[in-house]
């Protein structure tokens, strides 16, 4: 039996759908993949061009920092006759996504109405530097405004301020209220370290260290709603080791995906937030005898010398999950 029909015969199992539904806010996450999540800065032409003959599970057309300030009429042009023209097909399904300015910024209404009111919109909208309730507010007014498709629309929302950082729980809440009367959904946060650094007044080293604490706490609080955690980007585009090392750094903290700013990155960060055929073997071997042992009537076991109960069932299951959702 080929190792992908042995996973659908496991999930087939009526007690293991149990336990998978009384999971799903874990693995609500995982409707959509972002492993990587690639800017394209939206007044280069050539670039957006490259960016769909690429594998990558989201495309960030830019309006906000890939573009200099004298030219984001020109990306806003750009951007609508793409989107007068619908989706660009790729082998696979993608995230078409665009990255608007900030509500501080003054230009986020006029960004959202050129996009809202195009022949077709976009998949996801990411709203940079978000604060405080009232920026969302505002983006829902603007949404509200302007958007009269039916297309329910996924909210990216970036936190990359200390304010921010400390308002979390309060900004996905209310995030997730307003949205019941609009037509997005509070899907993913993003921490957007580098402001963050700028923001509080550092400079990230290559270790980052210094920033762990916001980082862990984005994972822990987007976990919380049901949300997909996308971790820092890694601007030293052309350091290979390093950015495999912080992908596997961030996938072990529990991020879902990566910001990526290169095309070269783009392989590296989706292997890295994919689980390797040894985990998916771990994975399977744990639910398979972990359905053995119920029937047996023991909750508890020794699989390889290591003691399995529901919570390393649970651990396994994510993965299959993950795998299954690409
Ligand atoms: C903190 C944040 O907010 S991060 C988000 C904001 N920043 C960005 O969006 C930056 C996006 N990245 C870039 O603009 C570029 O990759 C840079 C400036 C870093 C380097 O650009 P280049 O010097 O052109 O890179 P390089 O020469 O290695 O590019 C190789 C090829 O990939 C293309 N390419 C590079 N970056 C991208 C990209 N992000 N998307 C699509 N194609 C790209 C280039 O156009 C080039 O293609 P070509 O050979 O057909 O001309
Ligand atoms: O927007 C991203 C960031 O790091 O800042
Ligand atoms: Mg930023």
């Amino acid at each position: 039996m080929t190792f992908h029909k042995s996973l659908c015969l496991i999930t087939k199992n009526s007690l293991l759908q149990r336990i998978i539904k009384e999971n799903i806010q874990i693995s609500k996450r995982w409707y959509l993949p972002r492993r990587a999540l690639m800017y394209v800065p939206g007044d280069d032409t050539r670039k957006l061009n490259k960016a769909f003959k690429i594998d990558v599970d989201c495309i960030v057309m830019d309006f906000e920092d890939g573009v200099a300030a004298n030219r984001k009429e020109v990306a806003r042009n750009t951007i609508r006759k793409l989107l007068e023209n619908g989706k660009p097909v790729k082998p696979r399904n993608y995230d078409w996504a665009i990255r608007i300015n900030s509500v501080p910024s003054g230009l986020c209404k006029d960004d959202l109405e050129v996009i809202l009111t195009a022949d077709s919109v976009p998949d996801s909208i990411l709203l940079p530097k978000v604060d405080t309730v009232s920026d969302i507010q505002y983006f829902t007014d603007a949404v509200n405004l302007y958007m009269k498709h039916d297309k329910q629309i996924n909210l990216i929302m970036y936190i990359e301020t200390a304010m921010a950082m400390i308002n979390l729980p309060e900004l996905c809440n209310s995030t997730i209220n307003l949205s019941k009367s609009s037509k997005f959904r509070l899907s993913t946060l993003i921490f957007g370290s580098d402001d963050f650094c700028a923001n509080i007044g550092i400079t990230r080293t290559n270790e980052s260290t210094e920033i762990l604490y916001a980082r862990q706490k984005l994972v822990l609080v987007a976990k919380a709603y049901g949300l997909q955690a996308i971790d820092m980007v890694y601007i030293m585009y052309k350091d290979f080791e390093g950015l495999k090392k912080q992908s596997a750094e961030g996938a072990r903290m529990g991020y879902t995906g990566k910001q990526v700013i290169h095309p070269a990155q783009v392989p590296i960060v989706q292997d890295a937030f994919m689980p390797n055929q040894k985990q998916i073997e771990w994975a399977t071997g744990v639910i398979k005898a972990f359905e053995e042992h119920q029937k047996s009537g023991k909750g508890a076991f020794n699989y390889d010398g290591v003691m399995i109960d529901m919570p390393t069932m649970k651990q396994a299951q994510n993965i299959i999950n993950l795998v299954k959702s690409v």
